[in-house]
């Protein structure tokens, strides 16, 4: 009889390691000494030390090369929430995520750490440092929450010690750093087409930002910690900044550093918020004869006039946690990382 090879404990697999986070996340672990597969529907990048799979996660043939002599995946992939395509995230976060459980099992993994989002908890309405237990949304702001809320929960269902495969779940928020392709291209955008002068709301409302660094941090321990004794087994854990400030500051901050005005003015949250509505509808209504994306969109309202920050204490108590670069630090590399989208470049 063939005797399996255990595999390295420093070889391991990072699915959707050609996305932001994905490539920080590699980066990182090739600092630490592991040599890294990644999995990634596109190869963005090329680095010794990283051999490169490129296909579908939904399609598990495809996979299993990837996992091979792999003991540890980080599932980090995901299709961009901006898409909004309700098939396109059941097919990737739910029926994918399936299919990378098996394969996992099935290549002999023994650790799993999944990046989830701390807006599983999130329904459009305030929260202020919400912990672990709070319940998942009944009502999830759009597709992209509803199917994440799917794939926590079959990652940490997934988590066996009897069958040596045990899974984590990571809820990061707000992550921001250099290379990131939504949030300071998004807000930039919006600047240079003159939109960036008012404030939704009071601008009171606190808000997550994680600097990707410290996600890359609590994805790493998460996975060193993971043991069959370990309370980590099957949880899921928040990693912010730890450092909550007003969503309107950080705007203004990020701004500001690439030479554009902040928002000055005041617009009541829920004539905005009720406009944004009005708008969502009239391009669903319209979408066989128009299409047409709008900037301001009821979830995009919500989350820049509620209060949505998260207590990291599980992460800090469990895993020993503690963000590695402050929020002004964060904001400065982050800053000086976009030379391009300053004003007037
Ligand atoms: N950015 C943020 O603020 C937050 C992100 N998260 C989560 O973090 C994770 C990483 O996010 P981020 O780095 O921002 O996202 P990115 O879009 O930058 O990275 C995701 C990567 O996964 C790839 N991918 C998508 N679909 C598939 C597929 N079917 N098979 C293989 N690869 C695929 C993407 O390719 P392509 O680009 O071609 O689609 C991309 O390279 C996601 O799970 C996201 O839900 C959670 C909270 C906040
Ligand atoms: C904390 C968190 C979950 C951030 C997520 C990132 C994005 C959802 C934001 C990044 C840039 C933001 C932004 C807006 C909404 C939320 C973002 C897209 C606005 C569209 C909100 C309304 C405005 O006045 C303009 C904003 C531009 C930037």
């Amino acid at each position: 009889m063939a005797t399996r090879v255990r595999p390295s404990s420093k070889r391991c697999a990072v699915i959707g390691g050609s996305g932001f986070l994905g490539r920080h996340l590699v980066e990182k672990l090739l600092d630490r000494g592991y040599s890294v597969s990644v999995f990634d529907i596109r190869q963005s990048y090329e680095l010794p030390g990283v051999t490169f799979h490129q296909g579908d996660l939904c399609d598990k043939q495809a996979l299993l090369p990837a996992l091979k002599d792999v003991s540890l995946v980080f599932h980090c992939a995901s299709p961009a929430p901006a898409s909004d395509d309700r098939g396109l995230f059941e097919r990737v976060n739910i029926q994918g995520t399936r299919t990378v459980i098996q394969a996992c099992i099935e290549a002999g993994v023994q650790k799993m750490v999944l990046t989830s989002s701390a807006s599983v908890v999130f329904e459009g309405t305030d929260i202020e440092n919400g912990r672990e237990d709070l319940p998942y949304a009944k009502k999830p702001i759009d597709f992209y929450t509803e199917t994440k809320i799917q794939q926590e929960k079959l990652v940490l269902e997934a988590c066996d010690k009897d069958k040596g495969f045990l899974t984590v779940a990571i809820r990061p928020h707000g992550i921001f750093g250099p290379r990131d392709p939504q949030l300071v291209p998004i807000l930039v955008d919006t600047a240079r087409r003159g939109k960036m002068k008012f404030i939704i709301g009071d601008g009171t409302n606190l808000v997550d930002f994680t600097f990707v660094e410290n996600v890359v941090h609590g994805h790493i321990l998460a996975a060193e910690r993971l043991r069959p004794d370990s309370p980590a087994c099957g949880k899921p854990y928040h990693i912010t900044n730890d450092e909550p400030i007003k969503f309107w500051d950080f705007m203004s901050e990020v701004l500001v550093g690439l030479g554009y005005a902040a928002p000055r003015y005041h617009l009541p949250y829920a004539l905005v918020y009720g406009l944004a509505l009005l708008l969502w509808l009239l391009a669903l209504i319209l979408h066989p004869l128009v299409s047409f994306k709008p900037t301001f969109t009821p979830m995009r309202v919500a989350l820049a006039g509620t209060h949505h920050y998260y207590s990291c204490d599980r992460a800090k108590e469990d895993l020993g946690y503690k963000p590695v670069v402050g929020l002004k630090e964060g904001i400065e590399r982050t800053v000086q990382s976009y030379p391009h989208l300053r004003q007037g470049a």
